[in-house]
């Protein structure tokens, strides 16, 4: 969705300009965010805004409505048909992925067709689990009796090949039982199928009566598994490792330490997001739900705008955000509102109303009990910082959430009940909400308005590695890895992490999990921290100082930043530095060549000498780690300086920072880690 302007930002600035002094002062003496929004939403002016013609001349942000097209589903499934005559299967795949993508759920018969087909490019290609999947899924829509001796037949074959010999016996008894009904299939070629089917049963009765029936070896799990995290978990907070409190005080809030001494490599947290979002420029290519690439692809039976990698995980998504998502989603990617806008909207729509009207009168407590990534009231904890806004702030915010609370209405979720066509363009109508739901335009735009605040610090970015093939040369295999920004997310208990422009940690994922794991020795007390994009090799103090006050709101007082640490292009391999340690307290840093020979050093500031033996010793001591590559990713400025070349690259994205964007520039690095 990179460059989008999208319908919101001529909604946001119609309303700036129209909204006179008497209705700011209103807005600006109301003290809740459910009053803000349902202050605004009321309003005239916000209720005769027209949508519909926005909608329908934005240029930006694709097309709407998007409706299933069966001549499209044809044309690929069409040019499949093509591939397969040409031999080019893994292309012959991917068009009819793009034909079921496409093909409108009422065409069952043709649906079963083209996951026939593909099943058939599946079975070429070496995908048995994944041909079979595409089998049972075209039966179960109902193939055509007279052709489905070919699917069994290939079922069948499929099993063998997985040495899953009982399923293959079946499989064959199936393909003879539906030669029967073959009733187009010439009867030369229906008299060999069945002879090979027949011989072929004789076989593996055979085979299974000598080996005693053996059981069949189970389906393989081509899921990624979970990741998990070695050693006990905290019992507060269960994605993070034991080697983790959460501490807190009055100026830093609550922040990570140590419980123990941590070692350099060691995985400190594992989390799932509370909620994510995938960028609109991915949603053809990654799984809606878990933001893996997807390879053989499936959609949604409602839209054409979403593919996934799993059952499981279009499950977890048409069950829930996905429902009530379906109709809306071009109209969120139109609008050009921010990824962190669409996170605030998915964190209502993957929990149903009634789950948010039970929790909604204890909300500001805290929750007692373990710290659980999916409980929506932790999320409402987080620092929003809402006492420090101005009420421009807010009210730029609660125009967003007008428009958010608007596109709940135009789903059914005010009814709790998903709609089951997509929305035509003279349906949007106006940004008003009916009457009858005035209650939930308090509630939920109240939640969504709180949502935008908490996302403005605590949202990750989640990245790809992308890599090129290995190239080798002479004799060193040489991989090229790129960071891609494919969604965002918010992991609510690494959001308690705080910022050090020397950060204890790196982070990178791990399907929709993110991985932490330290990046030094960390000893028992000491703060665990992260880092928020500015990293002291790379960037100077006034200007990490000024990104950190800016977009976090907090004054950072990190070792480097208090000690005003260099640069690493400032760093100089022929002299070495060491802290002035007169006795005094003085904060210079003495150089010392490298060939020098005094360990007496005179430091040009309190003019007391320094005795540099000590440092020297601890120098000897990290070098002797450098052993691990991990420490060596640690100890060496050059590695750290590409973390920040990706937080940067990545950092004034427009799809991050357009309305409302103020998504947390981070990094994935840690791609580079390996530890043995
Ligand atoms: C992602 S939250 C971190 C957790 C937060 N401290 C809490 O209590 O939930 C980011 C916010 O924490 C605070 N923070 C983070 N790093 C900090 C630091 N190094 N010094 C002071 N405050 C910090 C700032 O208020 C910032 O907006």
């Amino acid at each position: 969705m990179a460059d989008v302007v999208g319908f919101f930002k001529h909604f946001h600035e119609h309303v700036n300009s129209s909204l006179d002094d008497v209705t700011r002062t209103n807005f600006a003496n109301l003290e809740t965010n459910s009053k803000r929004v349902a202050y605004l939403s009321g309003l005239p002016l916000i209720k005769s805004y027209d949508l519909t013609p926005e909608v329908a001349k934005c240029k930006s942000g694709g097309e709407f409505p998007v409706n299933k097209r069966l001549e499209k589903a044809r044309l690929f499934k069409d040019e499949g048909n093509r591939e397969v005559q040409r031999g080019d299967w893994a292309k012959a795949m991917q068009l009819y992925s793009l034909s079921l993508i496409n093909m409108p759920k009422k065409e069952t018969e043709e649906l079963a067709i083209v996951l026939a087909n593909r099943s058939a490019a599946l079975n070429h290609l070496e995908q048995h689990e994944e041909c079979l999947a595409d089998i049972r899924r075209c039966l179960d829509l109902g193939y055509p009796r007279h052709l489905r001796y070919k699917v069994y037949e290939r079922r069948a074959r499929c099993l063998l090949v997985l040495k899953r010999n009982q399923d293959a016996v079946k499989a064959f008894q199936n393909t003879i039982s539906s030669l029967d009904e073959a009733k187009n299939l010439h009867q030369e070629k229906k008299q060999k199928l069945l002879t090979d089917a027949k011989l072929m049963l004789e076989v593996l009765n055979k085979g299974l009566v000598l080996a005693g029936y053996p059981k069949d070896p189970k389906p393989i799990n081509k899921i990624v598994p979970k990741p998990k995290l070695p050693g006990k978990h905290n019992i507060n907070y269960p994605a993070a490792s034991q080697a983790i409190q959460i501490d807190h005080d009055e100026t830093r809030g609550r922040y990570a330490t140590a419980s123990r001494d941590i070692q350099v490599g060691e995985t400190l947290l594992i989390e799932k997001p509370h909620s994510g979002v995938l960028l609109a420029e991915y949603a053809a290519t990654h799984c809606q739900n878990c933001f893996s690439k997807c390879a053989i692809a499936l959609g949604c039976p409602t839209c054409p705008n979403v593919v996934f990698c799993s059952d499981h995980c279009q499950e977890v998504a048409l069950t829930s955000y996905h429902a009530y998502e379906c109709p809306i989603l071009p109209l969120i990617w139109k609008s050009g509102c921010s990824i962190t806008c669409h996170i605030a909207l998915r964190m209502i729509t993957q929990n149903s109303k009634q789950y948010f009207k039970e929790i909604s009168k204890d909300l500001d407590k805290k929750p007692t009990g373990p710290y659980k990534t999916n409980d929506y009231r932790n999320i409402y904890n987080l620092v929003s910082h809402e006492d420090k806004r101005t009420k421009q702030d807010l009210l730029h915010r609660s125009h967003m959430a007008v428009f958010l609370v608007k596109l709940l209405e135009l789903s059914g979720y005010f009814d709790t009940k998903p709609r089951e066509t997509l929305i035509d363009i003279d349906e949007i109508k106006t940004m008003g909400v009916a009457e009858r739901h005035r209650d939930d335009v308090e509630l939920f735009g109240g939640l969504i308005l709180k949502n935008t605040q908490v996302l403005q610090f605590n949202a990750h970015e989640v990245f790809e590695l992308q890599c090129s093939k290995p190239r080798q040369e002479q004799n060193v295999i040489k991989h090229n890895g790129d960071s891609v920004f494919v969604a965002g997310a918010v992991f609510p208990t690494l959001a308690l992490f705080n910022h050090s422009c020397d950060p204890s940690v790196v982070r990178y994922f791990s399907g929709p999990y993110i991985i932490v794991r330290s990046v030094k020795n960390i000893k028992k007390g000491e703060e665990v921290a992260e880092n928020y994009g500015p990293i002291f090799t790379m960037t100077s103090k006034e200007e990490r100082q000024a990104t950190l006050k800016d977009q976090y709101w907090f004054d950072c007082t990190c070792e480097p930043c208090q000690q005003n640490w260099p640069r690493y292009d400032q760093m100089n391999e022929t002299y070495m530095r060491f802290r002035c340690d007169s006795g005094q307290p003085c904060p210079n840093v003495l150089p010392v060549a490298h060939d020098c020979t005094e360990f007496m050093v005179k430091c040009g500031l309190c003019q007391q000498f320094t005795n540099i033996l000590k440092g020297l010793k601890a120098l000897q001591f990290k070098l002797s780690l450098i052993k691990s590559p991990v420490c060596r990713f640690a100890l060496f400025p050059r590695l750290i300086q590409q973390q920040h070349t990706f937080s940067s690259r990545h950092h004034n994205r427009k799809s991050t920072n357009n309305a409302l964007g103020y998504s947390r520039p981070l990094i994935m690095i840690a791609h580079f880690i390996s530890v043995k």
